[in-house]
């Protein structure tokens, strides 16, 4: 790997859930690309240092506040950059490209439609992706799941994993049927759990597909356009899923869970560290509260997961 080149990268938003782009120029590396504005990490400056001197010089805006989105390393084969990504969520001034460079306020569910360099796809789903995910548990009716369900979408869950691994084929359809209408009522989406998932997207309008962290050694090839989840517990799962080009990662048990009672958990420091390394967006899993979630996106992972905090007992 070459030397790595720390960046420092803004997601500005400006309120109203649009980010602003920037055309890189078309001599620069990856030239012509659209891109999230920012720059260098000079030696002897923070990263907060770096992002807010960027946005200046680039932008004329001055950064008020700025929260972690994710980090990506990427190896361009010329060169090797580390992305440290953060949302620009206040800053003074108005946005112009002082270098000439094309600029476009884009609402965040467009990004994927702009053509970035190799780095930034990562990013796109970290800042399109949620920072609730809802794995459906245990029930006692098709009732009782709908009211369990519209009770964790009540709460602001916006991604929702159906997993009832317990019902045979037919009752999960009728599940993932009713799961998509309330989802789409709350503007959530909704990814499947199920060995055969990509099957009910036939039927189901079901935004994507979850798979088991025994899925996932199998090395499926991934439908395109849709969300496709991985659960993971280690490195080399993370590794793997970034390979293969999943959206995000759950990574469990980062607490003792009463869901896998019998499963050693990381524990904070290795969720951190393991999060940081991986390409995609990490969920923590396992034991999480709401209360868990500003300091997990704090270190960088994308939200927190679960089944007891939305779904109750
Ligand atoms: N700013 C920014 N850089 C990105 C993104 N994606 C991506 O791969 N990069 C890469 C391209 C470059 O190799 C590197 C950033 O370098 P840069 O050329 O923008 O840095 P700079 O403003 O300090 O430029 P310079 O003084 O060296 O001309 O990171 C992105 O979204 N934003």
């Amino acid at each position: 790997m070459h030397k790595l080149i720390h960046v420092a990268v803004g997601a500005i938003t400006d309120g109203s859930g649009n980010i602003l782009l920037a055309k890189r120029p078309g001599h620069a590396h990856q030239g012509g690309l659209w891109e999230f504005p920012g720059g260098k990490v000079e030696p002897n400056e923070t990263l907060l240092q770096a992002l807010d001197r960027e946005l200046f010089e680039e932008l004329d805006i001055r950064v008020v506040s700025a929260e972690p989105v994710i980090e990506i390393i990427h190896d361009y084969g010329d060169k090797t950059v580390w992305l440290d990504v953060h949302w620009v969520t206040a800053f003074t001034g108005t946005p112009r490209g002082k270098e000439g460079q094309p600029l476009r306020w884009v609402p965040v569910n467009e990004l994927p439609q702009y053509e970035f360099p190799a780095a930034n796809y990562p990013i796109v789903n970290a800042l399109t992706l949620p920072d609730k995910l809802l794995i459906t548990g245990a029930f006692n009716s098709v009732d009782d799941f709908t009211g369990r369900l519209e009770a964790a979408l009540q709460q602001g869950v916006k991604l929702v994993q159906l997993r009832a691994h317990e019902v045979n084929d037919t009752d999960y359809e009728q599940l993932a049927g009713l799961a998509s209408e309330r989802c789409n009522l709350y503007g959530a989406r909704l990814v499947l759990n199920r060995h055969n998932a990509a099957d009910f997207l036939n039927s189901i309008p079901a935004q994507g597909i979850h798979l088991s962290s025994a899925a996932l050694e199998k090395a499926p090839v991934l439908p395109a356009d849709i969300i496709v989840g991985a659960s993971c517990h280690n490195q080399s799962q993370l590794q793997q899923a970034a390979k293969l080009g999943a959206h995000y990662a759950t990574l469990s048990p980062v607490l003792p869970t009463k869901s896998h009672p019998d499963a050693t958990p990381l524990r904070w420091n290795n969720f951190v560290h393991l999060a940081k390394k991986a390409t995609l967006p990490v969920y923590a899993l396992g034991g999480m509260n709401e209360e868990h979630l500003p300091p997990v996106k704090q270190k960088g992972g994308q939200g927190i997961a679960g089944i007891s905090c939305w779904w109750g007992n």
